[in-house]
């Protein structure tokens, strides 16, 4: 199995899918045959909405967000001819997230988010996304969104930086 995107983009302190955050979720992405991209992820007892049994919102909106983001980027690397992380670094940040809750998400089985990039013009992206049972059964997903992902420079990250709390040794 190739690496995750996660993997391959550098210097990635974020929450939702920062290999370098270890208080973060470090999800995980992988293109599928059909061009579009899937993330697994078992949530956590603590990710709780009110009641114990379902997935609180911004966790779901923070899946949603990374595994999108990060698609962005490596279907970006791609359109560039080049392998994602190789050469100029390229960013997208969240610009527009817009999110339907279907059903509540249950927390003790592993949920899967299978995104697809629709359109790419200049520095904007639109992507959306589908949260929905790992076995894909065909029943009505738990989540769908659009997100709007939009290019910033390769310069961004010198002004975004703080010394790196969320690193622990
Ligand atoms: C904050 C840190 C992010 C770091 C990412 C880089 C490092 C990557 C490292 C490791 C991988 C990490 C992976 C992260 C995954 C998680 C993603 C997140 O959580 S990102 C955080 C949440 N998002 C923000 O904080 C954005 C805050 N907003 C902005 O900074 C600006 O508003 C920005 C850059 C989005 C747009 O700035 P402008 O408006 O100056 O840029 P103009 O060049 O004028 O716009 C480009 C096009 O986009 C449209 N646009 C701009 N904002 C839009 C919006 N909110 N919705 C829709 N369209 C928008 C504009 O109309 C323009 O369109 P036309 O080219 O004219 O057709």
């Amino acid at each position: 199995m190739k690496p995750a995107f996660q993997d391959l983009i550098p210097h990635n302190h974020c929450f939702g899918c920062g290999p370098q955050n270890s208080e973060g979720l470090k999800l995980k992405s992988y293109w599928r045959d059909d061009g579009s991209s899937e993330c697994v992820y078992l949530p956590q007892p603590h990710q709780c909405a009110g009641p114990t049994g379902f997935v609180n919102g911004g966790i779901i909106a923070t899946l949603i967000d990374c595994h999108c983001i990060c698609t962005a980027m490596a279907h970006a690397y791609a359109l560039a001819g080049r392998e994602i992380g190789q050469g100029q670094p390229i960013w997208y940040v969240t610009g527009e997230l817009n999110i339907q809750y279907l059903a509540p998400t249950p927390i003790d089985e592993a949920i899967k988010l299978v995104a697809k990039v629709e359109n790419v013009s200049g520095k904007k992206m639109t992507l959306s996304c589908e949260l929905m049972n790992v076995t894909e059964a065909p029943s009505t997903p738990y989540a769908r969104a659009t997100i709007m992902a939009i290019q910033v420079p390769s310069n961004w990250l010198k002004h975004a930086d703080i010394p790196a709390m969320c690193e622990k040794s």
